[in-house]
């Protein structure tokens, strides 16, 4: 390697780096689209031993790379047979968790779509608090699940404890939950998981999302119970334009969820509409390229939204379908569309006004950002905004 292409090196790994310290907020995650590779193959050989699935035929479509969006959302139903037991349920929760506080995610919002299984003696309750028992179980950091007001022994006017100079203090992390409507289910379905997400409300479920296979269904099956949780007051967020569907975008938008996800396919009028109601953006990158859903990366529409100050805010998606992670989204974001360190902390930290948790939450997070906004300057000597 010659000189520049060595200083090029370093320099792309030294903010690779940076974007692993950086603290961040991620608000759009799938619980199953989530899990660690090496878990899903572990899954996978022990259904394979006991000859529920084919072994060798899974691991090839775990490992594959680049998929069509109806060739990921069919691999979920291959992930559903291996995550279908509450136990399993518990450590995939624990591991996700685990894996985002690794990279300095400081509050994670994860959706997952609560489950009926009888053949496994699941409802959709039991299998909620298999995930929360596995947030529960996490040790190595510090899982902030309730809001202040539900919690006895309250820690939220927290120090901020992002490590970035080998402190041994350990890592604390906001976690929420979303309840996720598929777009298979019915109305009543659908009803159902608001109501349990009511029910759950002082148990760290906060808000409820509409995903699935974009192709399937319609929005007016899930209408009622969305607005039955508007008018619960339980924050929503939607994807929405995966697919070009003109009256869908038109009535998701109409409706004015909290937040939307994806928005790729909007036309110039919808586009319009979205930023004139400045409804916060759920940016997956990755995702989206991989699915299709975006021509490329450099064409990317987060550019637009950028320039033109939309509130936005970078996620995964589903960061172990697509072999990414938040980190790596803010150093794409870098490296494609040429954003500094003081940019990419700026984006970081506005996201903080998008998340669902209350104002005591928001509170502690602007805390954590001032701290880190310090730390991060100690460390690589750059100018952040003010
Ligand atoms: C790629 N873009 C996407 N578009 C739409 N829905 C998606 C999605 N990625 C994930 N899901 C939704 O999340 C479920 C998996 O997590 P949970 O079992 O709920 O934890 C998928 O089955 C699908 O319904
Ligand atoms: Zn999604």
């Amino acid at each position: 390697m010659d000189t520049d292409m060595e200083r090029k090196v370093a320099s792309e790994e030294e903010m690779r780096e940076w974007c692993v310290a950086l603290p961040k907020v991620e608000l759009h995650a799938h619980l199953n689209g989530s899990v660690r590779n090496s878990t899903l193959l572990e899954l996978a050989k022990q259904l394979g031993d006991k000859g529920v699935i084919v072994f060798e035929d899974v691991k090839d479509v775990i490992m594959k790379d680049g998929r069509s969006l109806p060739e990921c959302l069919k691999l979920f139903d291959l992930f559903h047979i291996l995550t279908t037991d509450h136990d399993t349920v518990t450590r995939i929760a624990k591991e996700v968790v685990e894996d985002f506080a690794a990279e300095n995610v400081v509050y994670l919002e994860i959706r997952t779509t609560p489950k009926n299984n009888e053949a496994k003696g699941m409802t959709k309750r039991s299998y909620m608090n298999a995930v929360i028992e596995g947030l529960k179980a996490v040790d190595a950091v510090d899982v902030v699940l309730f809001d202040s007001k539900s919690r006895t022994n309250d820690t939220l006017t927290c120090t901020p404890t992002i490590e970035l100079d080998g402190d041994t203090k350990k890592k604390r992390i906001y976690v929420r939950l979303l309840l996720s409507i598929d777009r298979r289910e019915t109305t009543l379905a659908a009803l159902d998981t608001v109501n349990l997400a009511l029910e759950m409300k002082d148990q760290g479920v906060i808000g409820i999302d509409l995903s699935g296979n974009p192709v399937v269904g319609e929005w007016e099956t899930y209408l009622p119970a969305l607005q039955h949780a508007k008018e619960l007051g339980i924050p929503i967020t939607i994807h929405c334009g995966e697919v070009a569907n003109r009256k869908e975008i038109q009535a998701m938008l109409d409706f004015c969820p909290q937040r939307l996800g994806h928005v790729c396919c909007l036309n110039d009028v919808e586009w319009k509409k979205l930023k004139s109601l400045m409804i916060p953006v759920e940016i997956c990158l990755t995702s989206n390229v991989m699915t299709g859903g975006a021509p490329s990366l450099e064409l990317h529409h987060f550019a637009d939204l950028y320039n033109a100050k939309h509130p936005l805010s970078l996620c995964t998606d589903d960061c172990g379908l697509f072999s990414t992670s938040l980190s790596n989204e803010y150093y794409l974001v870098a490296a494609t569309f040429g954003l500094s360190k003081p940019e990419l902390f700026h984006l970081a930290q506005e996201a903080v006004q998008f998340v669902f948790a209350d104002e005591n939450v928001k509170k502690s997070l602007k805390e954590v950002f001032k701290h880190a906004e310090k730390r991060l300057t100690m460390l690589s000597e750059i100018g952040m905004p003010n």
